[in-house]
């Protein structure tokens, strides 16, 4: 008897655990679906069904990397040989993708930049202008950018957000104060005064010197970054901007970029690519470190007051080696400032070397406005040496840079995502949906800029942006907003420094060997190099 009562406790029991285990074991499975499916699918369909409901149309939903591994072949291979006919009609070669999407979806759809990642294509200049300005603080950088960006340049300005971007950025404009920039111009003309001699070197053949002048400009922007900003180490920068250069070879690859957007954590996987990226890396933190330490030595030994007045010394001013109270705000670490400098000196030279590359294209191209150019020049300079003043009176050079930042902007395009839920020109934008707004393609919409938006004229800007194109939101070579281009008075000094300086000594065309094509890697540059015939002005001698 009180055996059968205690066996049939043991089973109800025991049915009860069976109960409980089942029932744990499907909460547990549900669970782990939700964790799965909700960020790979149902979050990512529900954006969509919401934009659809607004009569917005998507493409279809791609698991792994969305459409980009497809965007990425369609670069290829518009990419894959040079062009036959010198024009600036580069959207179908630098975003093939872009023109028979728009043909099938309109103006504005969704497509699928990364994994589970709905992207909304914007190309109206005042939705743009509210993203980056207005309601900048409902966006900030897309989590797929900021894999690759991690990857070349490490965390930085670029990638940071919130309170730790509004330090960092305080103490990078810092560098960049008009009194500053102004105490610049001459280590510009002497940096460039160097280069051009060195030319006047090269083999020549009646006084002409063919010259490559991507590789010219990008060390010569090496050179006034890292003397105006990083003090007397340009030798070893010299060979930083080297091996960022094969960095950038292997990140920014097309493959590369695929594996890193589509697995997780595929940078740490030990492949013969990622070993080599890694090598490289060491390489250039050991230079930065290298610099960094000698700075700080000097500074303990007194002979220099705060670590030294440029960014350099700025960022270890702030940083932990600093003794000074920070009210509260937390210091950077050495690593910080190694990071850092990754993403100052490749924005600070790779941008500017190519706007001065594309405008000898285009100078090249169009001999009258070389010729405009120059008289202006020689007219203002009149044999004296360039200053800032001079810098301010050349309108034609002006115009001539803003043509090419127009044409040929060093950023084709921008990416964000909502961080919360808003409204941008009536569109509901839910949180997560990311937006990607094309510069290269506003900049040539024959809507904003009239009918001959593919020919370089200067002259649109004659009477500023304002009157160059409909809505002035449509030209953002620098972006706009809170995250505006911090170095643009920089750069545009720089390159008015340079090309005042080459058109006063030289006249030039393209050489023969010239072959156009375009591609972006970080910035958009020559595909196929940029040879220049110059010849010496005799008026120079
Ligand atoms: C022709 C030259 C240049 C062009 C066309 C250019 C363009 C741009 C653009 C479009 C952005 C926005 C990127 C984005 O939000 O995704 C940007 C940001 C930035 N640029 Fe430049 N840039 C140039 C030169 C420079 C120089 C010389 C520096 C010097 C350090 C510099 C430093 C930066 C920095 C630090 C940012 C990030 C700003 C932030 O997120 O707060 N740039 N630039």
């Amino acid at each position: 008897m009180s055996s059968t009562h205690v066996g049939t406790g043991g089973w109800a029991g025991a049915a009860w655990w069976v109960i409980l285990f089942t029932a744990l074991t499907v909460l547990f499975i549900k669970y782990v679906i939700c964790i799965i499916l909700e960020p790979i699918w149902w979050k990512p369909m529900r954006i969509v069904r919401k934009m659809q409901s607004q009569g917005i149309k998507a493409r279809p939903y791609q698991l792994l990397g969305g459409d980009f591994p497809e965007m990425m072949k369609l670069v290829e291979a518009a990419q894959s040989e040079p062009m036959t006919v010198i024009s600036h009609d580069i959207v179908p070669r630098i975003l093939p993708f872009l023109g028979p999407w728009c043909a099938s979806l309109g103006t504005i759809y969704v497509f699928w930049l990364g994994t589970a990642s709905p992207t909304l294509n914007v190309v109206d200049p005042e939705m743009i202008k509210e993203i980056l300005s207005t309601k900048s603080s409902c966006f900030q950088r897309a989590a797929s950018e900021k894999k690759v960006l991690n990857e070349f340049i490490g965390k930085g300005i670029f990638t940071i957000e919130d309170d730790e971007w509004t330090h960092h950025r305080r103490i990078i404009n810092s560098m960049f104060h008009t009194e500053k920039l102004k105490g610049m111009v001459g280590t510009m003309v002497t940096s460039t005064d160097k280069l051009m001699k060195r030319w006047e070197t090269l083999d020549q053949k009646d006084s002409c010197y063919e010259v490559e002048v991507c590789e010219e400009f990008y060390k010569l922007a090496m050179d006034i970054f890292s003397r105006t900003a990083y003090g007397n180490n340009h030798k070893q920068l010299k060979k930083f901007g080297r091996l960022q250069v094969e960095l950038k070879k292997l990140v920014l690859s097309p493959s590369q970029i695929v594996w890193t957007i589509v697995i997780p954590g595929y940078s740490i996987l030990p492949t013969p690519n990622n070993r080599h990226i890694n090598r490289i890396k060491r390489n250039m933190n050991r230079i930065l470190d290298e610099i960094i330490q000698a700075r700080l030595q000097r500074a303990e030994s007194g002979k220099l007051r705060d670590y030294g007045n440029d960014l350099l010394g700025c960022l270890l001013y702030e940083s932990e080696a600093g003794d000074h109270e920070t009210k509260g705000r937390k210091k950077l670490s050495i690593n910080d400032v190694i990071d850092e400098s990754h993403s100052l000196l490749f924005a600070g030279h790779d941008t500017t070397a190519n706007l001065l590359t594309w405008t000898i294209m285009l100078l090249s191209l169009h001999p009258q406005w070389q010729e405009s150019a120059r008289n202006e020049v020689l007219e203002i300079c009149n044999g004296k040496p360039i200053d800032d003043e001079k810098l301010r009176g050349f309108k034609i050079v002006t115009m001539i840079l803003q043509e090419v930042l127009r044409l040929y902007p060093a950023v084709a395009d921008l990416t964000r995502v909502a961080v919360k839920n808003t409204t941008i020109q009536g569109w509901i934008i839910p949180e997560g949906l990311q937006v990607w707004m094309p510069i290269l393609q506003l900049h040539r919409d024959p809507e904003q800029w009239g009918d001959d938006a593919l020919e370089f004229r200067p002259d649109r800007f004659a009477g500023g942006v304002s009157k160059a194109c409909k809505n002035p939101q449509s030209y953002i070579p620098f972006s706009c907003g809170q995250r505006t281009c911090v170095g643009q008075t920089f750069a545009m000094m720089e390159a008015k420094v340079a090309l005042s300086m080459i058109l006063q000594r030289f006249s030039f065309q393209l050489s023969s060997k010239y072959k156009h094509g375009q591609a972006t890697r970080g910035v958009l540059h020559p595909q196929f190099g940029m040879p220049v015939i110059f010849h010496k002005l005799t008026s120079f001698e």
